[in-house]
């Protein structure tokens, strides 16, 4: 098994992080991490990201990546930060051969035919599968999956705990990503802790 396959199958959900403050981090991560849900994407969207992954990464039993990587530059600071793996809205060939010459777990988001063919002929098959909801979610996710046999992929975009198990269902379907288990703001731990626990819960 890949690594980045390892990565997804640790927990049913990966949770999509915005760390406004890295103050939050490391509250965020302990009580996600004992709800169940190990595996962490810090989006590369604030100033605070690369301080809470190296934050994050210090809490016992989180496996810490970086999120909306979007370019080799920002591979690099991500990989500095001590990313664990790496998690791109979509796939490049310039940002694939870097993560691949990295050799970091990498899950370079797809969300057409073409967009996997890309990735199939750097070597890579397994993919986040963005914006789910609004690329015609469910039904055409099987549509690519039918014809790409080997492709496994975590839906993200538009998903909550409510419709997380329909996408889990799926043979295709290895994990799901979503914001919903932390909301913005400051982190209200013991609901975090609860929402993670609900979550962890899904692929049952
Ligand atoms: O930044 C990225 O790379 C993303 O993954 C975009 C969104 O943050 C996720 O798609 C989460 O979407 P929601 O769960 O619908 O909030």
């Amino acid at each position: 098994m890949s690594r980045i396959e390892t990565i997804m199958l640790t927990a049913p959900v990966i949770p999509v992080l915005v760390i406004e403050d890295v103050a939050h981090a490391v509250p965020i991560a302990q009580a996600l991490v004992a709800g169940g849900l190990p595996v962490l994407e810090v989006t590369l969207r604030t100033p605070a990201a690369l301080d809470a992954i190296r934050a994050m990464k210090q809490v016992p039993g989180a496996i810490v990546g970086a999120g909306t990587v979007l370019n080799p530059a920002q591979l690099d600071a991500a990989l500095e930060a001590g990313s664990e793996f790496i998690v791109s809205p979509g796939l490049t060939e310039t940002l694939g051969k870097a993560a691949i010459a990295a050799d970091v777990p990498f899950l370079p988001g797809t969300v057409n035919a073409g967009d996997i063919m890309r990735g199939l002929d750097l070597g890579l098959n397994r993919f986040k599968f963005f914006p789910a909801v609004a690329s015609g979610g469910i039904p055409t996710l099987s549509a690519l999956a039918s014809v790409f046999g080997e492709a496994r992929f975590c839906p993200t975009g538009g998903i909550s705990f409510a419709s997380a198990r329909e996408w889990l269902a799926l043979d295709a379907v290895l994990c799901v990503g979503g914001s919903w288990v932390v909301p913005k703001g400051a982190p209200d731990v013991a609901a975090i802790e609860t929402a993670a626990r609900a979550a962890s819960g899904l692929r049952a």
